[in-house]
């Protein structure tokens, strides 16, 4: 059953797509909005109504699917200047400040989205809200070696910290690390203060907190 909240995110996908220009080095974010911003660019590729595009994945299972499409495909070795990327977002504020990582993949979504231009920002309503961590945990990447000693750090800065899990055993992003999702009991007056204290722990690999971006936010609605 399609429900409002999937017209919402193909609305907002759509919307972006429309962003897309023949011959764009493109970055293709991850998760389900993005996937159908993905689907939206095969679409239009297979149509003839694009052409010459070349995409930058942020995931492997972004990769699978757009070579599935047809899409062209590079990296950021052979692109290193993107001219535009599409991604979700798991929590957007008023100041366009975002949680992602929801998907895992937000270190090279970090990684593309500091290489673009532009970045657009899809989502449906549910992911605006006043307060970063307001709805959504944190999530932080750390390398498996010592990743219990960022705990009792995270607890002082307010937060409560869970090991991702998938199947009983703990879930590995793409560059094989783990994540904490941290919780933080009604939202983060300081995420910039949050992000650089976590940030400056070795074996912190990323945050999930997208700050400094100015992304374009399109927000989806069902019609
Ligand atoms: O950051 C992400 C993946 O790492 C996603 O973009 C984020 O989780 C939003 O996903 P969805 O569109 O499925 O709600």
């Amino acid at each position: 059953m399609t429900t409002s909240q999937d017209l919402a995110k193909q609305d907002a996908a759509r919307r972006a797509v429309d962003l897309v220009r023949s011959g764009m080095v493109l970055g293709l974010g991850t998760g389900s909005t993005a996937k159908l911003a993905v689907d939206e660019i095969g679409r239009r590729l297979a149509a003839g109504d694009l052409h010459d595009i070349v995409g930058v994945p942020t995931s492997e299972a972004t990769e699978r699917q757009a070579a599935a499409l047809g899409i062209p495909l590079s990296t950021l070795d052979r692109h290193p200047r993107v001219e535009l990327t599409i991604d979700g977002a798991d929590e957007v504020d008023p100041h366009g400040r975002l949680i992602k990582g929801g998907g895992g993949a937000l270190l090279r979504e970090k990684i593309v989205a500091t290489a673009s231009r532009r970045l657009a920002i899809v989502v449906d309503a549910s992911k605006l809200v006043e307060r970063l961590g307001a709805t959504f945990p944190v999530p932080i990447e750390v390398t498996p070696f010592g990743w219990t000693t960022h705990l009792d750090p995270i607890r002082a800065l307010g937060g409560e910290p869970v090991l991702r899990a998938r199947d009983g055993t703990p879930y590995r992003t793409d560059g094989g690390n783990l994540i904490l999702d941290v919780t933080f009991a009604g939202g983060l007056a300081d995420p910039e203060g949050v992000a650089a204290a976590i940030r400056a722990r070795p074996g912190v690999v990323e945050t999930g907190l997208f700050l400094g971006f100015s992304p374009e936010v399109i927000v989806g609605h069902a019609r």
